[in-house]
């Protein structure tokens, strides 16, 4: 591993999925927004940080060419980008991404397509937490709603208990690996996912699995999850603000 600043970074941009909660008849990555595909802002973004030399890109099935045709060809994305195929979870995509890191990777990233607007600067936090030595980092909001844990309860759920709001946090990606635990986080994982038929929603919950520290960094709101058309929309509307 090089010192601080000759620390290596890839990042793995998840994009395999199909987007069931937008309801459109393209996989969500390349839904366009202000003309772009969300894949291709995600990417840009993550170039533009200047703290990541690589990209893994996780492809909808059969789409590997497409995503390839649309990412090595753009001027912004001055990084090497290699694309693959996902899996059928998140969790199987970033396997996949994973297994394309090579020794010399001492940082991952793993960050979703469908969080098109993340900024550079949270890229960099993010990246600069792991190379102070945080094996597994991620970005995080307070929760501005009361939370409800709730149980099934007929054909309706039962409100069993109300967490403390203060010590909760929205996570974000990216979130920020050194490249051994994400791998041998991911090599656990992906035994108890066959055992159990349960993937995880997120890369740290597999460190926190194996009983090693995730640090949290602030998130950003502006890397928000785009889920549904309405967001898609909130995005625009940013978009439209931050070139106004
Ligand atoms: N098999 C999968 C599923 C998801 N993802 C990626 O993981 C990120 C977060 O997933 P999500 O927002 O749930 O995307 P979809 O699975 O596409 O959406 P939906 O659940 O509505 O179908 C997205 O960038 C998505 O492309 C992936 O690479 N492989
Ligand atoms: C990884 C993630 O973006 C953190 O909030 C989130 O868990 C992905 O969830 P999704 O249901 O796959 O969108």
């Amino acid at each position: 591993m090089g010192t601080f600043d000759e620390m290596t970074t890839l990042a793995i941009l998840t994009a395999a999925g199909s987007g069931s909660r937008l309801g459109r008849d393209l996989p969500k990555a390349l839904v366009e927004l202000d003309g772009f595909p969300l894949v291709l802002h995600a990417a840009r973004r993550l170039a533009a940080s200047g703290v990541v030399d690589s990209l893994v890109v996780t492809a909808p099935h059969g789409l590997a060419g497409v995503m390839t045709d649309l990412l090595a060809g753009d001027p912004h994305v001055l990084v090497p980008v290699e694309v693959t195929s996902g899996g059928p979870t998140r969790q199987a995509s970033v396997a996949a991404g994973l297994a394309h890191a090579s020794p010399g990777d001492d940082v991952v990233l793993v960050h979703d397509a469908a969080r098109p607007l993340v900024p550079a600067e949270l890229v960099r936090r993010v990246v600069t937490a792991v190379r102070a030595g945080h094996g597994a980092v991620v970005p995080g909001l307070p929760v501005t709603d009361t939370v409800k844990q709730v149980s099934p309860d007929g054909d309706a759920e039962l409100v069993v208990g109300t967490p403390d709001r203060s010590a909760l946090r929205a996570v974000q990606t990216p979130q920020g690996f050194a490249r051994d635990l994400l791998v041998r986080a991911h090599r656990t994982g992906a035994a108890r996912a066959a055992a159990e038929h349960l993937a995880a929603t997120d890369d740290a919950g597999l460190v926190e699995a194996l009983g090693e520290p995730v640090h949290m960094v602030a998130g950003d709101a502006t890397a928000f999850k785009i889920t549904t058309e309405r967001d898609l929309w909130l995005a625009s509307l940013v978009l439209q603000e931050t070139i106004a």
